[in-house]
């Protein structure tokens, strides 16, 4: 399990473990795991340059020694200054070690004050002394230490200024991207986007939510050795889904595996129906039934001759292309007191689903319409809303999208990170929510039911597109053989 955490939670921890540690131990810590995954991406030390932008707090200090591990390895570093309040013993680090310290007046910065003089190829003791500074192509890598955990968004002028100094230069982020909300996972003014953040402890919040996380690039977690509690957010990684995910046992029969029931589709989206089907027909429920419009279960029933039609099941599935009969099927489906996925054309009547056990399965659009609000407001602050709604609701909340968020009140949110941009097609939502409901069917709880369907998804689409075009039901087709390679 990947898990993330607030920066209170972190910053309780680091306070217990402080507490116990020789001073500057943690910090030395994170600056060595910073300095090797630099030397990792830069393929050593000998000769490369680094350029460390350095603010006013401790996340400059993992910086500023990390550089003077760097400086120690060969390489020429050099660190502007972004305030006159840079860790001082930091900076006396790096000087020792031979690397070359600038301070930087950010009051009325803009890139081009920045510096520009080209750096001459000489010794870094010479370069060193004579504190000469380089044009940005000069750069293989730039470190952004000018704010971490303890930063507002967003990015104070004169940072962003030496930012955009150095457009351009691969950035490794020193534990987050500065200038984005670390806890909720917004984007609100300038930031940092890195190809890599190298973060300790734990993940934050915003190296998995999105936004955010699209600023964080390739996230490396250095283990500073916090003690730390039930996450803020976690995200299930392939050993997780394998142990949620259920398999028959040796007396199994199909009832006993549980049987998934559809109530989706319709005379005008005949397609949502065969979807959902073909997704609640991956193998993990030991029956689907489907109830529909007529000349819609004929098709559902030639194309897959498994399904039956209507009779007790363990779990609904409604909404998904149900039109104008989407308030019916709900009321049909919580008649029967199982768990349901509620989805799509459904959505409208989620207020009906009460306490009975629920996957609500929103787009940020079906999102927006269900709490008043805008769509852009939820792309930009998926986070805040997914929880939202499930508070409002009182249930579990499925928000679609890249990274797609479960949230259900009281527990962390878990955060969907399989999956592949191909997935944005038609009708990929219908084969989740069929998905879930066979999940559901076969035992799991909403939550669990939720985050796996999703995972399992989002696997299924990335082996099925092979880094190419997709439709859904080819996702659905792949759902099989990743469950296999998971339980195999
Ligand atoms: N606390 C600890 O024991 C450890 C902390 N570590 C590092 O320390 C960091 C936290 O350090 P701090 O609490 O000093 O906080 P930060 O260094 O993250 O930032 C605080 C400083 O940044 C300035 N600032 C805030 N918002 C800004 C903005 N939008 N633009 C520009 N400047 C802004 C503030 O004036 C403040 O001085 C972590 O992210 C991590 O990198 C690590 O060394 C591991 C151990
Ligand atoms: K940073």
């Amino acid at each position: 399990m990947i898990r993330a955490h607030t920066v209170e939670q972190v910053r309780a921890a680091e306070a217990r473990l402080l507490a116990q540690l020789p001073e500057g131990a943690l910090m030395q810590r994170a600056a060595h795991g910073l300095a090797h995954a630099v030397l990792d991406l830069l393929g050593g030390g000998y000769g490369r340059r680094v350029l460390l932008l350095v603010g006013s707090g401790d996340n400059g200090g993992d910086a500023l020694y990390a550089g003077a591990v760097l400086a120690r390895r060969g390489a020429y570093v050099e660190a502007w200054l972004l305030s006159d309040k840079a860790h001082a013993a930091g900076v006396a680090a790096l000087g020792q070690a031979g690397g070359v310290v600038r301070r930087l007046d950010t009051s009325s910065a803009s890139a081009s004050d920045y510096p520009t003089t080209e750096q001459p190829r000489s010794s870094s003791r010479e370069r060193a002394q004579r504190a000469t500074v380089s044009r940005r192509s000069d750069f293989d890598v730039v470190v952004d230490g000018i704010v971490g955990i303890g930063g507002r968004p967003p990015l104070r002028e004169g940072a962003a200024a030496a930012l955009e100094a150095v457009a351009g230069v691969p950035v490794v982020a020193v534990d987050t991207p500065s200038g984005v909300d670390v806890d909720g996972g917004e984007l609100v003014g300038p930031h940092v986007v890195a190809d890599v953040t190298v973060t300790f402890g734990t993940h934050k919040v915003a190296h998995l939510v999105d936004p955010a996380s699209t600023a964080s690039g390739v996230v490396h977690l250095v283990d500073i050795g916090l003690d730390l509690p039930e996450p803020a957010l976690e995200a299930l990684q392939p050993a997780d889904v394998a142990a949620l995910v259920p398999r028959p046992g040796p007396h199994a029969q199909k009832y006993t595996r549980g049987v998934v029931g559809v109530r989706a589709g319709s005379a005008a989206y005949p397609g949502a129906a065969l979807l959902c089907v073909a997704g609640a027909e991956c193998g993990l429920a030991g029956m689907v039934r489907y109830v529909g419009d007529p000349s819609v279960a004929d098709r559902v029933r030639a194309a897959r001759p498994e399904v039956v039609g209507d009779g007790r099941v363990q779990a609904w599935v409604v909404g998904s292309g149900s039109h104008d009969g989407a308030e019916e099927a709900l009321r049909a489906a919580l008649a029967d007191d199982v768990p349901l996925v509620v989805d799509a054309d459904a959505l409208a009547f989620a207020d009906r689903v009460g306490a009975a056990p629920a996957v609500l399965t929103p787009h940020a659009g079906e999102l927006a319409a269900m709490l008043g609000v805008e769509r852009d407001e939820i792309e930009a602050a998926p986070l805040r809303h997914a929880r939202a709604a499930a508070e409002r609701y009182r249930t579990t909340v499925l928000l679609k999208g890249r990274h797609t968020l479960v949230a259900e009140p009281g527990r962390p949110v878990r955060v969907t990170t399989s999956g592949t941009p191909w997935l944005a097609t038609a009708g990929a939502g219908d084969v989740l929510s069929g998905v879930i409901g066979a999940l559901l069917a076969a035992g799991l709880s909403p939550y669990d039911a939720a985050s796996v369907g999703s995972w399992l998804h989002g696997a299924a689409a990335t082996l099925a597109s092979q880094g190419g075009p997709i439709v859904a039901g080819d996702a659905a087709r792949a759902l099989p053989a990743v469950v296999a390679t998971l339980v195999g």
